[in-house]
């Protein structure tokens, strides 16, 4: 792996999780449930106090919506900005719920752009984020496959409980019971900041679809000139297959885990007709006749 310390971090979570009850494996903080060997309650009461920079380069995602994707293609970016001479090197897993006070400590000395990430609810995200305008790029998927994805990762990840069926796993996103809350609680608070010029809320599936047309937003949207070479290369970095490939050097023991499928309709092999008509309602419900909505194009990818 790229980053040894991040290696053995991962590893010894791997060893800890394998000595915790799975009902052990999860706690709620402020009434949403998170994982408790990766961000513990201590790391969540110090973000409060997280000193943003207007140049900091952040992402942002609900679980399983793209986030390391993202945060691959963002690497990508800034390193090649580094190797121009304007930034040093960067360091392993962004998420700043992970980091805990003492890497929180070591990240304030880090030079910018620092290239940061987090899966909570925009609600949550650390204040000083907001007031120094710090750029946020946050990528949304569809229901129904966030949901598929997150159901196998539940199951692979150690450090989660392993869900006791598909049906249960089902109803428990759907009430919003699973790690980082309702993925529709989050999609509404983004909805209310679709007109924030310091955030760009992209799709999974429009990626999908045009990885180039979206790195050159991407790269546009922080600032960061690129040459239409280096978008293409950019683009040839991260393509899910290029992505896997490194994914040991890049996510440890959490390679398979994370790079599962990368597919859009996934969701297909595992809804029941049920299943697909209480999301459609529940879609309905929340995000029709929203901005949000209508960009995750719902028709198109769950119908
Ligand atoms: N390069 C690339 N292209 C396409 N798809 C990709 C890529 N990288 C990751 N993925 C897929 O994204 C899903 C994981 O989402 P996250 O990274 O948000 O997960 S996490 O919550 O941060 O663990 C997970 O989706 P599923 O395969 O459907 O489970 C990953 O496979």
């Amino acid at each position: 792996m790229d980053n040894p310390e991040l290696a053995a971090k991962l590893m010894s979570k791997v060893q800890m999780a394998k000595d915790t009850k799975d009902e052990d494996k999860l706690y709620r903080y402020k009434g949403v449930l998170y994982p408790r060997l990766m961000c513990p309650e201590e790391h969540l009461k110090v973000l409060g106090t997280f000193q943003a920079r207007e140049d900091d380069v952040m992402t942002v995602a609900y679980p399983k919506c793209g986030f390391n994707w993202m945060v691959g293609v963002v690497k990508r970016i800034t390193d090649i900005i580094e190797s121009t001479g304007v930034k040093p090197e960067s360091k392993g897993a962004p998420l700043i719920e992970f980091m805990g006070p003492d890497i929180l400590k070591d990240l304030a000395q880090d030079p910018s752009p620092r290239v940061l990430g987090t899966h909570m609810h925009p609600d949550n995200i650390p204040a000083s984020f907001y007031a120094k305008k710090t750029k946020m790029l946050v990528i949304f998927r569809n229901p129904k496959d966030t949901l598929v994805s997150y159901y196998h990762f539940y199951n692979n990840n150690v450090v989660l409980p392993t869900v006791q069926s598909w049906e249960s796993f089902f109803s428990d996103f759907m009430s919003g019971e699973v790690c980082w809350g309702s993925y529709f609680d989050h999609a509404l608070a983004w909805e209310k900041m679709m007109d924030d010029p310091n955030v760009m809320i992209v799709t999974y599936e429009d990626i999908k679809q045009d990885l180039i047309q979206g790195i050159r937003q991407i790269s546009a949207f922080f600032g960061f000139s690129l040459t239409e070479a280096q978008v293409q290369h950019v683009a040839g970095e991260s393509s899910f297959s290029a992505m896997k490939a490194r994914a040991t050097n890049t996510h440890g023991v959490m390679a398979g885990v994370v790079f599962r499928k990368g597919e859009v309709g996934d969701w297909r092999n595992h809804f029941t007709p049920e299943q697909s008509k209480e999301m459609d309602e529940a879609f309905n419900k929340h995000l029709a006749g929203t901005r949000l909505g209508a960009k995750l194009r719902y028709q198109l990818h769950c119908q």
